[in-house]
């Protein structure tokens, strides 16, 4: 039975390592992290039209119709399939832009794998994850939906199981843009590159972020968060920022830990998934 209306998950993810171990000639940085998805995220609904319009209605404050990941994402699947069908779109936005969480990369799968599945394309995951670079080195990894060793700018992925800790996420309230912690010139770049296996050895107590220091000296808030949350639990940067998470033993100790946020930050508590949602409820 076909269907006319998706309304799918993209959920947030974490790097619960990342190690920035070169530069490319193009400028891009070579990182080995590790991504896991949380139980909680941006929700996308899509509609088919057969007049093969692209909408996104409403569109998100400060980014148009046009640069948004889930057109740009639609627009391209519809270019490299010659697909005739369209889709309307509207975007249910939990996760806080530029926040390290992944968001509009996850949009941005979601976006095609729905649409792979509402306009009947049938393409192969690895096609989709190809498509899926073009629009953002986080792509393929939400394409893929299973937690993994990423290496190269993040398409080389490995899936791993992880530990599956409940964890507090919290938003300092300012946005680190990506570009501009990449570019910032006291970054480390030059750690030295490790195996998966002696990574995953070490286990979360060893797991570091190469941008921390950084994004510390750059976003004082966001070294406020991790002062904050640090005291309470063992707590780190995802990507680039701007959230900060902390992993607990409990839905209870998250609970606790949320109770006492000051009210300048903005929080929520999740649980670890090495199944990505999306895949989830389109297998389910
Ligand atoms: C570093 C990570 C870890 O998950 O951070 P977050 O953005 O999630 O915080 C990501 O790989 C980010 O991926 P994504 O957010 O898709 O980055 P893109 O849009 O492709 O790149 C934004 C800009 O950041 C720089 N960039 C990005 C990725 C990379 N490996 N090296 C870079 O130097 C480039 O200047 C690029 O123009
Ligand atoms: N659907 C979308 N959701 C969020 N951001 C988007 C989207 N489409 C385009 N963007 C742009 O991508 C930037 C990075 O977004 P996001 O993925 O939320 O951050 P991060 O990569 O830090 O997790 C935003 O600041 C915005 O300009």
């Amino acid at each position: 039975m076909t269907t006319d209306t998706l309304t799918l998950p993209a959920p947030a993810k974490l790097n619960r390592l990342l190690r920035i171990t070169g530069q490319r000639p193009d400028g891009y940085h070579e990182l080995q992290t590790l991504f896991q998805f949380l139980d909680h995220g941006d929700e996308l609904s899509l509609t088919l039209r057969r007049d093969g319009e692209i909408r996104l209605v409403p569109s998100l404050p400060g980014v148009s119709a046009e640069q948004n990941l889930v057109v740009r994402a639609a627009r391209l699947l519809q270019s490299e399939t010659g697909c005739r069908s369209g889709v309307d779109m509207s975007l249910t936005k939990r996760l806080p832009m530029g926040g390290g969480l992944g968001g509009g990369s996850s949009n941005a799968a979601t976006a095609l794998l729905g649409l792979d599945r509402l306009w009947g394309l049938g393409l192969h995951e690895d096609r989709l994850a190809e498509l899926g670079l073009r629009l953002g080195a986080d792509v393929p990894v939400f394409v893929r939906g299973r937690s993994a060793w990423a290496e190269g700018i993040g398409e080389r992925l490995t899936p791993v199981a992880l530990d599956t800790p409940w964890f507090v996420v919290v938003h300092p309230g300012i946005p680190v843009p990506t570009a501009a912690v990449f570019g910032a010139a006291q970054l480390t770049r030059n750690t030295p590159p490790i195996t998966m296996a002696r990574a995953l050895q070490g286990g979360a107590s060893s797991w570091r972020n190469d941008c921390e220091p950084t994004v510390r000296l750059l976003y004082p808030e966001v070294a406020e968060v991790l002062d904050w949350l640090g005291a309470r639990a063992p707590a780190m940067l995802t990507g680039t920022g701007a959230c900060v998470f902390a992993w607990v033993d409990s839905e209870t100790e998250a609970k606790r830990i949320l109770t006492n946020l000051p009210c300048r930050f903005t929080a929520f508590k999740a649980r670890g998934l090495n199944l990505s949602p999306l895949h989830a409820a389109l297998d389910g």
